[in-house]
């Protein structure tokens, strides 16, 4: 029986120091395989991790906040292995979720990420689309140059990971044009596009140290939970976060008329402002100016939202995907210190700003 994990929540983790570790271990990798691109992808890669600015000079940028390589350097202690035995599941995961930023911001036309101009605005969207592409080729060679039974199976969770990403992407681009999403449909397409891949960050250390499938399976339970509670904070963020903070343009969401949690579960809602809120949506996609609507239309919007209850009941879900989270993790055999560290981690995503 796995031990009893109630006891062990709760002590003090620094969780900058978790999230500083994963960097720290997995950069030197993933600089080095950067550096295997042709120029100018090399370049433009390194210009998207903030490594170098928009005038190749080298700089000390917002990188991301390393949430995935935190996760797999610690899934690999799940099973006693060092934590560097994750470093190729870190790095390898880190590269799909930047492939699909950049790929994102090109989609989304959005034109700032981590506080910097995004890659399809300073080098072009044939940049954006070629550099993602290598990124996405480059994690699976980090992963499948290892040679090893473990790593094989690492790139198939992978694979399948990254083919859930894309499909949830699909189903996000999808719900731009459709009046009417359900809540059920929009956390499917979350769970997609964002648990997918923690589940796999969660788990792929662990996979490559040696754990069982069981072992895996469960921590990928635990990551896709993460990933929607991730998510639900992700979706506040685009509509309510500080742009100093999260490094994106205000109203990014709703400028790009996206069926986020807010949004949607504010339609279910029943009510005035709800009912409000779908005739002014619905106007919003016939409206030919809405590129150039101004702050205040939609600070209106916003209002609406909240009004209508969709702020407090993501805010609600974010907490409810965390419990499941923290729970899953009762499956899993696993030194009390580890624990407690998945379980800080889960800790952060609910709390962030950015
Ligand atoms: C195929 C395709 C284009 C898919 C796109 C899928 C997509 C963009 C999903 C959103 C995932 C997400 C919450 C990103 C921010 O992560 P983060 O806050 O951890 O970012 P950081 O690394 O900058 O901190």
């Amino acid at each position: 029986m796995p031990p009893a994990p109630q006891a062990a929540r709760r002590t003090a983790v620094d969780v900058t120091a978790l999230l500083e570790r994963g960097r720290t271990l997995a950069t030197p990798v993933l600089r080095a395989a950067v550096d295997r691109l042709a120029p100018p992808m090399d370049t433009v890669a390194a210009y998207h991790f903030g490594w170098i600015d928009a005038q190749g000079r080298p700089a000390d940028g917002d990188g991301g906040k390393a949430v995935r390589p935190a996760l797999a350097v610690l899934s690999a202690e799940v099973t006693g292995a060092a934590p560097e035995t994750g470093v190729p599941g870190a790095v390898a995961v880190e590269l799909v979720h930047n492939f699909s930023l950049l790929h994102d911001d090109l989609m989304d036309g959005d034109e700032q990420r981590r506080h910097r101009d995004t890659v399809w605005k300073v080098h072009g969207p044939a940049q954006a689309i070629l550099v993602g592409d290598a990124l996405f080729a480059l994690a699976n060679e980090v992963l499948l140059e290892l040679g090893t039974v473990e790593a094989g199976r690492a790139a198939r969770r992978l694979t399948r990971a990254s083919r859930a990403l894309i499909d949830g992407q699909a189903q996000d681009i999808s719900y731009e044009h459709r009046d009417r999403v359900s809540v059920e449909e929009c956390l499917e397409m979350e769970g997609n596009k964002t648990g997918a891949l923690l589940a796999c960050a969660s788990s792929i250390g662990a996979v490559l140290g040696g754990a069982d499938d069981r072992t895996a399976d469960a921590l990928e339970t635990y990551g896709y939970h993460l990933g929607l509670a991730f998510q639900a904070v992700d979706d506040l963020l685009g509509i309510w976060g500080d742009p100093d903070a999260t490094g994106k343009q205000t109203w990014s969401d709703l400028r790009q008329r996206k069926k986020s949690l807010p949004v949607v579960a504010a339609l279910a809602a029943d009510g005035p402002a709800s009912r409000r809120l779908a005739e002014i949506l619905a106007a919003d996609a016939r409206s030919s100016d809405f590129a150039n609507f101004s702050e205040e239309e939609f600070a209106a919007r916003a209002a609406l939202i909240e009004e209508a209850g969709g702020r407090e009941w993501t805010a609600g879900e974010a907490r409810r995907q965390h419990t499941v989270a923290i729970e899953a993790l009762d499956a899993v055999d696993m030194p009390d210190r580890v624990r407690e560290r998945f379980t800080a981690l889960a800790d952060f995503v609910v709390v962030r700003k950015r």
